[in-house]
């Protein structure tokens, strides 16, 4: 049975990243998404909005809507404070299976829960089930029409407070109008937006960054 593109990109780090070292996951990630197969990775110049981002966050508890193959996951929780924990959910149980692998090999996993299932049965749990209180940071990268309904049901479950800050990728490619809408015309979400590119690629995206005013 010939292998899937995530099993040859989770190889192609077994094989060419450091054991235990989430910056050479990442750009090990990048090297071979970028030189020989495009994967939807968020990547390396959206990455370092990601990564300004978690860093005002500086989160206590982080939720990312899209796994895929970890490679936001490794990138997040590599810059987590002690104690500190990212909570990462993906539907896909392919992807799952490689994540959770890449997770390890990156020595992150005491840092990161992996959730396997849909972000609208995963949400609601979050509070009795995974113990959270509210959420610092959440990074949606998953089905672009799921932004705008998770959003509404972070809010209906009590899971934002003052100051949570939201980021989304691909704003513009694949795009996500109805959420843009939503957040900008909100009263209760203060937006800022990120022009950048499509990982690997030289299409224009953006990121939007929505802070909850409570
Ligand atoms: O589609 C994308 N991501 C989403 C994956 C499924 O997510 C499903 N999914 C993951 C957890 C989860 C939880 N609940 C429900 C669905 C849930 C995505 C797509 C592109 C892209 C760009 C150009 C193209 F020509 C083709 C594709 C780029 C990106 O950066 C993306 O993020
Ligand atoms: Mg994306």
């Amino acid at each position: 049975m010939n292998q899937s593109k995530e099993q040859r990109i989770l190889n192609f780090v077994l094989q060419n990243a450091v054991r235990g070292d989430p910056c050479s996951v990442v750009d090990t990630i990048d090297k071979y998404c970028s030189q020989k197969e495009w994967a939807m990775n968020v990547g390396d110049e959206k990455g370092k909005i990601l990564d300004k981002t978690v860093e005002e966050a500086n989160p206590s508890v982080a939720l990312e809507l899209g796994t895929y193959c970890g490679y936001s996951a490794v990138r997040i929780s590599r810059l987590l404070k002690t104690g500190a924990r990212l909570l990462t959910v993906e539907f896909n149980p392919e992807f799952a299976a490689i994540a959770k692998q890449m997770i390890e090999f990156a020595g992150v996993q005491d840092k990161v829960k992996l959730l396997e299932g849909p972000s609208e049965e995963i949400i609601p749990q979050l509070k009795k089930k995974y113990e959270v209180d509210t959420l610092d940071f959440v990074f949606l990268d998953h089905w672009k029409d799921r932004y705008t309904p998770d959003t509404i049901l972070l809010q209906e479950c009590n899971l934002l407070r003052k100051g949570s800050i939201l980021l989304a990728d691909n704003i513009i490619f694949p795009g996500a109008p109805d959420f843009l809408n939503y957040v900008r015309k909100s009263p209760h979400f203060q937006c800022t937006n990120y022009p950048s590119h499509l990982e690997y690629m030289q299409v224009e995206d953006a990121m939007e960054k929505a802070v909850f005013l409570g």
